[in-house]
């Protein structure tokens, strides 16, 4: 097994005739066995990036390899669950378990796949168009990790649950993830389900690579820190700041020790995420140790 997951080097992704660019000079590496939440305003690329590493969109710049290898060429080795979860609406919910057995003879994993629908109650005998956008998330879900794959890329796999059911199909899906040293990555908007379950930052903003590293690892890059609005933050890297009154609060790139004019803390991963989102403008920040140098 290669220790890299997904390697992205210079990519690029242009639609239309004018090559409207939905990804641009993205690089970036992911280990094998992470779990990466994939996160950016709309229209940030993320879609595009999961259908590339999917193989199911071709880089128009640059590459992207795939467990070692082109997308195509590891299709069976991967289960991308696309935004609308596309299911045959005349099938059955046996059915399409049914389907999924013999799409991937070898590999399928029947206890997990039943496991999933089974704890979302839902009946084998029902017809996937019968069923609510939830449960038919829990069908898209079971067909992925049924398929048992090596990596599982999911966009947006939790906007249709409810609140308990996104709750207990996290914790089923990080816990087989675990399990199986599966590498997931994942995006999201809800960066609160991310928290506790993800290991590796992806921040993507208007098709370029924010924020990409271990989570640990960016967390302990920034500060949030508060002081009097006259102090001064020089020379540290200012991502973001917020003065209300005689006090400011920025979360900044420490260059040294901050000084004693500033009380700091470490931010949380949504704090971390806001700030970016707040400020598209703020520096690029790459930890996952690409050849490549700065972006
Ligand atoms: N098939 C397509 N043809 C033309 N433009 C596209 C196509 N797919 C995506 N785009 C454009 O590429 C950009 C990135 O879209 P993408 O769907 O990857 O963003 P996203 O981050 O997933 O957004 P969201 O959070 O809204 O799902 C957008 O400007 C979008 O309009």
């Amino acid at each position: 097994m290669t220790e890299t997951a997904i390697e992205a080097a210079a990519l690029g992704k242009g639609f239309g005739r004018r090559r409207k660019q939905a990804l641009d000079d993205c690089s970036f590496r992911l280990l094998t066995g992470s779990v990466c939440a994939v996160v950016g305003p709309n229209g940030a690329g993320k879609s595009t990036l999961l259908s590339l590493a999917a193989g199911l969109l071709r880089p128009t710049d640059g590459t992207i390899t795939v467990l070692g290898a082109a997308p195509a060429a590891v299709r069976e080795r991967l289960a991308y669950v696309a935004q609308d979860k596309p299911l045959h609406p005349q099938l059955t919910v046996a059915d399409t378990l049914r389907y999924g057995r013999e799409l991937n003879p070898g590999r399928w994993d029947d206890q997990v796949a039943e496991r999933i629908v089974a704890e979302g109650e839902l009946e084998a005998g029902a017809r996937i168009r019968t069923l609510s956008g939830g449960q038919r998330t829990r069908v898209a879900l079971a067909l992925a990790l049924g398929k048992r794959p090596e990596l599982l890329l999911l966009d947006e796999p939790m906007a249709d649950l409810d609140p308990l059911a996104r709750h207990q199909l996290m914790a089923t899906l990080m816990a087989d993830a675990a399990e199986h040293g599966t590498t997931v990555v994942m995006s999201s908007h809800v960066v609160a389900e991310l928290d506790g379950a993800c290991d590796h930052l992806l921040l993507l903003g208007a098709g370029r690579v924010r924020l990409s590293g271990p989570l640990d690892d960016l967390l302990a890059a920034h500060r949030l820190v508060t002081g009097r609005a006259d102090a001064s933050l020089d020379p540290h890297t200012v991502v973001e700041s917020r003065t209300t009154g005689r006090q400011t609060t920025a979360l900044v790139r420490p260059e040294g020790p901050l000084g004693p004019s500033w009380q700091a803390t470490a931010p949380t991963l949504e704090e971390l995420v806001l700030a970016h989102l707040r400020a598209p403008e703020a520096p690029a920040l790459r930890l996952d140790d690409v050849r490549e140098a700065a972006v």
